[in-house]
């Protein structure tokens, strides 16, 4: 199947999943996560607020604001194309729409945080396998936004943990050049770390 179809396919899927199905999925990943011993560690930590029948971090992002994380969102960077700035989110912080219908934080110029200093990414995806690859919506955003995670010598820089529903797992993609791999995909049903990756 090529991309733009799979693409499809899995957004409808995920689309169809009725709200109490959602929710159960949602407890489940909360689970999945709040287990990582990794996670339990991180300091700042990035999440998504769930669109397009994406599994929702609700629940999840709950348990980390109680126990005092420090919860980034992804906001589409002004000036720079298709990139992310990735702004501070607490109960109280200012939201609007972006050009997609996602809430975000507003951006004030002072509430983003340099990327590399995130602790984790959790991100969705549209598909993934068990290799650590991933297919997003299709804008380059993370692949551009985590694109300083392939140099070698780098500053250390964030795990990408991949948030999916259990069957949008495919046996195999095609590897773009530019694609950054996964740490990890964390699903309603398990936690798998990349296959490709010892970390
Ligand atoms: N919840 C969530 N937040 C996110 C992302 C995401 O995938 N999920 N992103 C991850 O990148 C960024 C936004 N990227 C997106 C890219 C495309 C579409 C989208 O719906 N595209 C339409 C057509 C484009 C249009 O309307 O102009 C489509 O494909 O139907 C949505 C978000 C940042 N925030
Ligand atoms: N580091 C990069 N520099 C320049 N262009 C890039 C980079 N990464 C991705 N792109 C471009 O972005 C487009 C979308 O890439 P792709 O189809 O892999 O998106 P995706 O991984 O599904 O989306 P996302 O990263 O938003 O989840 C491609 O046309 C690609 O050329």
């Amino acid at each position: 199947m090529d991309k733009k179809s799979l693409r499809q396919a899995m957004r409808q899927a995920r689309r169809a999943l009725k709200p109490d199905v959602q929710a159960e999925r949602a407890l489940s990943l909360a689970s999945q996560l709040k287990q990582q011993l990794d996670i339990q560690r991180s300091q700042r930590l990035a999440l998504y607020l769930a669109n397009d029948g994406e599994l929702d971090l609700t629940p999840t992002l709950k348990y980390f604001w109680e126990q005092g994380k420090e919860l980034y969102l992804p906001v589409l960077h002004p000036l720079a194309h298709n990139r992310l700035l990735f702004v501070h989110y607490h109960p109280k912080t200012a939201m609007q729409k972006n050009q997609y219908g996602i809430w975000e934080p507003k951006w004030t110029g002072k509430n983003a945080v340099p990327t590399w200093t995130l602790d984790h990414v959790l991100l969705p995806l549209v598909a993934f396998d068990r290799q650590g690859g991933r297919l997003g919506m299709g804008g380059g955003y993370y692949d551009r936004s985590f694109a300083f995670l392939r140099q070698k010598g780098r500053m250390p820089g964030p795990k990408l943990i991949g948030i999916a529903h259990d069957f949008q797992e495919v046996e195999r993609l095609d590897l773009e050049p530019w694609d950054i791999p996964l740490h990890a995909i964390a699903t309603n049903n398990g936690y798998h770390l990349s296959k490709t990756l010892n970390c």
